[in-house]
């Protein structure tokens, strides 16, 4: 399109362009040439040719029916011939780095105007580049990769690493030290949980649930184990291929036998010298097609005990196919007596339950803020669409059942960005080891809290969107995907029900 001189005409001299062979149409002020596309419109030829559309403007017909990416798109951007005589295209693609201008698409942390006692200036340079990054780099691999099921691509990986997106993924702390973070746009001593909550919310803008895994979800909550209970000569071989990209880890806990009851695993070690032999199998693997390292829960003679396991013959991997993208790499994992040094043990032995619990914290904290921010894309989604799509002559948000389903949607994703932020604050303000003792409850319930409103969102936008909100293409291609995915937020990261610490004396 920047490449041919755009003419400028008058709806007059579109208007003689109307059939047949010789066929113009107007979208926002811009004059496109159809006569040889509307064999090949996708939508068929007979829609363009009516009296209504052909050679007139049909800036409403297209937006009902059309995302406007598609006028963006290489092959159908070159079908502009001109614009309008003293008109500016209204519709326009944003800038990569830029906020969205629709009410509550952004929290209020980012909308111009309001302030917040969490986000400081770091926060919002760090955000804008995090966007960019998105944008540019991860979304066209994440949209690719979404739909044909391939894991992320090593490139993407690169990046990330060379970012070092994915040391930030784990949260502040060491491994971090002297790195330069996201270009240095931010300090390594700058680094907070917020910064981490905006490298999640920013990943969930994609709306590509299964890549959202595959975009190194094992790597978050495979590798704090190593870090905070392997030994050093362990960190030292482990943690830096990880954190570059050059090698992916994954949690290997669940079992067929086993999921969020996670004493029920029957995965067995046994010492033999100064080794373990291990075997079992673990199921829902995130990441695991594709991992070089597994870190695994096992059954030992004192109790449970984590051990880091690399691929090897004895371990084997098969992709699970789930309702999401295999993108996300889930897989049934086999050891069949594989055979590891004593010295890869994580923790102490027969101590492993803890170490399961104090990761799960950090693993649900990440599910529920990318969740909560792909909720929020949905309900932008809506609020676009309820305004672009008319029904028997109105757009839809003129009616009253609709904006009251709009007004819950908002409610409910404000409601639960309050609360994260409050839980991120104590995060930032808690050691480890006092995150798992007194925030796991209110995690869980967080988590509880985003994933049910998250699912109720989900089948009220695809009340709104009607048959598109059933296609993995065109308008509701982002609805489809939450809300045939949204229910495993809930599910993955473990049971979400944790009252604990009642005083034994309460009474009424
Ligand atoms: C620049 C002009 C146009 C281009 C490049 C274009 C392109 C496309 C494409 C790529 C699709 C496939 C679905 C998607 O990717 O969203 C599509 C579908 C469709 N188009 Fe167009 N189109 C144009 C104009 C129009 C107009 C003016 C109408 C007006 C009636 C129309 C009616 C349709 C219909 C009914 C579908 C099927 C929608 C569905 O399955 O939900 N198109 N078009």
């Amino acid at each position: 399109m920047a490449s041919k001189q755009l003419k400028e005409f008058t709806f007059e001299e579109v208007a003689k362009h109307n059939k047949e062979g010789d066929l113009w149409i107007i979208v926002d002020s811009r004059v496109y040439d159809l006569s040889k596309f509307v064999n090949l419109h996708p939508g068929g030829a007979a829609v363009l040719l009516v009296e209504t559309i052909a050679g007139r403007d049909a800036t409403d017909a297209f937006f009902g029916l059309h995302r406007q990416e598609v006028l963006y798109r290489p092959q159908y951007a070159r079908l502009q011939i001109g614009t309008i005589k003293g008109q500016e295209p209204l519709i326009k693609p944003l800038a990569t780095d830029a906020l969205s201008q629709v009410p509550y698409a952004e929290p209020s942390w980012l909308t111009p105007g309001f302030s917040s006692p969490y986000f400081k200036e770091s926060h919002h340079r760090f955000q804008k580049a995090m966007r960019k990054f998105v944008n540019e780099v991860v979304l066209p691999d994440a949209i690719r990769c979404e739909d044909n099921g391939k894991r992320i691509s090593q490139e993407v990986v690169n990046k990330l690493g060379e970012m070092n997106i994915i040391g930030m993924r784990l949260g502040p702390g060491k491994h971090l030290k002297g790195k330069t973070l996201l270009g240095g746009v931010i300090t390594p001593e700058e680094f907070d949980h917020f910064h981490e909550l905006i490298i999640n919310a920013e990943i969930g803008r994609c709306g590509t649930r299964g890549y959202i895994d595959g975009i190194l979800a094992g790597n978050v909550i495979g590798l704090p184990p190593i870090l905070n209970f392997g030994s050093p000569e362990l960190q030292a071989k482990i943690v830096p291929d990880v954190l570059a990209g050059k090698k992916f880890i994954c949690l290997a806990i669940s079992e067929a036998f086993a999921g969020s009851d996670v004493s029920g695993m029957q995965t067995y070690a046994y010492k033999d010298g100064n080794e373990w032999v291990i075997s079992g199998t673990k199921k829902w693997i995130t990441n695991g097609v594709f991992a070089d390292y597994f870190t695994v829960g096992c059954k030992t003679d004192d109790g449970y005990t984590v051990i880091l396991v690399p691929r090897s013959d004895e371990l084997s991997t098969k992709p699970i196919k789930t309702a999401y993208s295999a993108a996300a790499g889930t897989a049934f994992v086999t050891l069949d007596k594989v055979r590891v040094p004593l010295s890869n043990t994580l923790g102490k032995e027969g101590k492993g339950m803890s170490v399961i619990l104090s990761n799960f914290n950090h693993e649900r904290w990440m599910i529920l803020t990318i969740s909560l921010s792909t909720h929020r894309l949905i309900v932008e989604e809506c609020l676009k669409w309820s305004q672009q799509r008319r029904a028997f002559g109105k757009p839809l948000n003129s009616q009253a059942v609709i904006r009251a389903k709009l007004a819950q949607m908002i409610a409910r994703v404000e409601s639960a960005q309050s609360w994260l932020e409050n839980v991120t604050h104590q995060m930032n303000n808690m050691s480890y080891t006092e995150q798992s003792d007194k925030l796991a409850g209110t995690i869980a319930f967080l988590k509880q809290y985003v994933t049910s409103t998250g699912r109720a969102t989900a089948e009220d936008a695809a009340q709104l969107f009607g048959g598109r909100s059933v296609t993995q293409s065109g308008m509701g291609k982002l609805v489809e995907n939450f809300h045939r995915t949204s229910p495993y937020d809930a599910i993955l990261g473990g049971a979400e029900d944790a009252l604990r610490k009642m005083p034994k004396n309460a009474r009424l």
